[in-house]
């Protein structure tokens, strides 16, 4: 997507042909910094400490780690090293897991001498897929949109709620719950985004309503406890969120807080869809709620607050008092009763196994 009049993805190979390029999302939306990333070390200090985050772009971000590993050390030993490595960075997201397993089902049979054209190959032929990927979730949310569009008034708006940042900045390029948003909005649609701040570290104020303004979409950004409000209201007519991991069963593991929405949107008749792409589905598990491993972060995160001064200045202050304890749940499950519908790149589908089966038979059972 365009930052100022120029293209960016969110990763990419450097002209060089071998170290990474990626937005430091840590400095957004104070500052726009662009990062290196050299090694499979920095790779995995990339996805711990956020740098890159949303469950697609880690995905891509191990798979070039993996990449960088081969060109030090292409031996049995290295890449497995560097698997167990990358896959610890950050629990939650599947993508992270699945991007190594591609890697790795395809670099062991192979003599090491080949390993590092073939990762670098597979690394970006996955960038590639995400965004393809994406984009068909954009053409099939977009049929969603334009159906809710036809019941409205001339001028009135289709207000779109979303939490977290599954936008662009999450993916390798177009975001997942944002690209029917933003195919919406690019066909003349009149859309309006309900951007959930995402307490506690902001993906929604700093990442999705920057995104969003740069694109052009018209959004307001609210406080998390808001959307209940706004739904009884009739003033959101669709939520739409990202997913770290889908279970087989259609339980979906998203951004802490996406729980509460699903909940609010169930009691006031307001469609709740989750848009992912395949490889967010875990279909070796069967139930969500128990064997989602939850990610628990610093309690830094929600005991203070960074933003911009006055006077430009980026800091941190602490918002709790000092010895009150914190707690810092990542991630909640959202059961799939309270799902109206799965947005992924083969269309709609019902939260349940037997449709995510059909509609991806090649990942079979456990892959
Ligand atoms: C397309 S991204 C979907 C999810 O990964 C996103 O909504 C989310 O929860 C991201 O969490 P984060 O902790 O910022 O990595």
């Amino acid at each position: 997507m365009k930052v100022d009049g120029r293209h960016f993805r969110s990763i990419w190979l450097e002209d060089d042909g071998w170290t990474v390029g990626a937005i430091d999302q840590r400095r957004l939306p104070h500052e726009f910094v662009v990062a290196r990333i050299a090694s499979a070390a920095d790779a995995t200090e990339a996805i711990h400490s956020m740098l890159v985050r949303g469950a697609p772009l880690i995905g891509a971000t191990a798979a070039y780690g993996m990449a960088l590993a081969m060109r030090t050390d292409a031996s049995d030993a290295a890449l497995d090293r560097a698997y167990a490595m990358l896959l610890a960075a950050r629990p939650t997201a599947i993508n992270l897991k699945w991007a190594l397993d591609e890697m790795a089902r395809l670099l062991r049979p192979l003599p090491a001498s080949e390993r590092v054209a073939a990762a670098y190959q597979r690394a970006s032929e996955i960038a590639e897929e995400d965004v393809a990927i994406n984009q068909g979730i954009g053409r099939h949310g977009l049929a969603l949109i334009e159906q809710i569009a036809a019941t409205k008034q001339p001028g009135e708006p289709i207000n779109i709620l979303t939490h977290c940042n599954a936008g662009w900045l999450a993916t390798v390029d177009w975001g997942t719950a944002t690209a029917p948003i933003y195919l919406a909005h690019d066909s003349g649609l009149k859309v309006h985004v309900w951007v959930d701040e995402t307490r506690p570290r902001n993906q929604g104020a700093s990442l999705t309503a920057w995104e969003l303004g740069h694109h052009g979409v018209p959004h307001t950004v609210i406080s998390d406890n808001t959307g209940g409000h706004l739904m009884q209201h009739r003033m959101v007519d669709l939520a739409i969120v990202g997913t770290d991991r889908v279970a087989a069963n259609g339980d979906v593991c998203n951004k802490i807080g996406t729980y509460l929405k699903a909940l609010a949107a169930h009691d006031n008749g307001v469609p709740f869809y989750v848009a992912l792409p395949s490889p967010t589905i875990d279909f070796s598990i069967d139930d969500g709620i128990r064997q989602i491993p939850i990610e628990q972060r610093s309690t830094e995160e929600v005991a203070t607050m960074t933003g911009r001064t006055a006077d430009g200045r980026v800091e941190t202050v602490r918002v709790v008092p000092d010895g009150s304890p914190v707690a810092n749940y990542a991630f909640d499950v959202t059961p799939a009763r309270l799902v109206t519908g799965l947005i992924t790149e083969r269309g709609l589908l019902r939260p349940e196994r037997a449709a995510l089966a059909s509609a991806f038979p090649e990942r079979g059972a456990g892959h």
